[in-house]
């Protein structure tokens, strides 16, 4: 039987410096969703995508299983081609001078600097993500001329370069003044026409849009939530989440939060 999951975590604990920030942790991701992983600080998000990444591991234990990809143990090489990872430290680790076109070739080769004798396949998979994600209008422009959610947008055309299975984006909208979040919002949405599925982590309910099959809720390690957007995202949940008395409203698919009281 082909199986469903690409993420299977049966009762995995996992420490950092002493600290344990996950207790019998039980999660699959099915290779068919559009998943958004939603938790305030400290809730484990980060530290999630490590454990998907590999770059920490759960405590060994006969009655906990971690497998990716239907592995437990994977190739490092064979992961990093499945899965893309996009989050905001990457910014600060790419040439300024560096163009937007070869950034994204830079990504078929796992670097973030000027690729010399970039062949010409690399530059025609390159012009075609940019045409697929319409941002041709970027192409030559410098790193570091872009506003922040164009540099959002272009480090995100540099993770599916690769046509990875899984892109993971880590707060995409984080920092992002209104136009440049819904302008990286509305960019996500459409990729939602890839073969590429999202794993999204946020602390942000306006970044939960209609292309995410699945809600999960964290809160210091522990899933409270898990489901259809519709049915999990509601007031009661949101008060357990983040701790603070909030009423949810949806404005034609737009999550927004208020505040009721101190
Ligand atoms: N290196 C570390 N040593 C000890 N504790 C850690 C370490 N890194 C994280 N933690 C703790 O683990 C818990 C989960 O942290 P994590 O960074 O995964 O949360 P997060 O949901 O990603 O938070 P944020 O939204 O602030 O990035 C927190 O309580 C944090 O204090």
């Amino acid at each position: 039987m082909v199986n469903k999951f690409w993420f299977e975590a049966k009762n995995i604990n996992c420490f950092k410096n002493g600290f344990r920030v996950f207790k019998d942790l039980n999660l699959k991701i099915a290779y068919s969703e559009n998943v958004i992983l939603i938790g305030p600080n400290g809730s484990g998000k980060s530290s999630l995508i490590e454990i998907i990444n590999r770059n920490i591991y759960p405590v060994v234990a006969s009655e906990s299983k971690l497998k990716i990809f239907n592995k437990e143990l994977i190739n490092l090489w064979e992961l990093r081609n499945k899965i893309s990872t996009v989050n905001n430290d990457i910014k600060n680790r790419i040439n300024p001078n560096l163009q937007v076109f070869d950034l994204i070739l830079s990504g078929l080769h796992g670097r973030y600097c000027y690729i010399e004798n970039k062949s010409e396949r690399d530059s025609y998979r390159v012009e075609r993500i940019i045409k697929k994600m319409n941002i041709s209008n970027l192409s030559k422009k410098n790193f570091s001329y872009l506003s922040d959610g164009e540099k959002q947008i272009s480090l995100i055309a540099r993770a599916l370069i690769k046509k990875p299975e899984i892109l993971i984006l880590d707060e995409p909208i984080s920092n992002l003044d209104y136009k440049s979040k819904f302008f990286v919002i509305d960019k996500v949405n459409e990729l939602s026409k890839l073969k590429t599925k999202i794993l999204c982590v946020t602390h942000d309910i306006s970044t939960i849009t209609k292309i995410y099959d699945r809600v999960i809720m964290l809160k210091e390690g522990k899933i409270i939530a898990d489901g259809d957007q519709n049915k999990v995202i509601n007031s009661e949940n949101l008060n357990k989440l983040f701790g603070i008395q909030v009423e949810v409203t949806n404005n034609n698919g737009v999550w927004n939060i208020n505040r009721l009281s101190k």
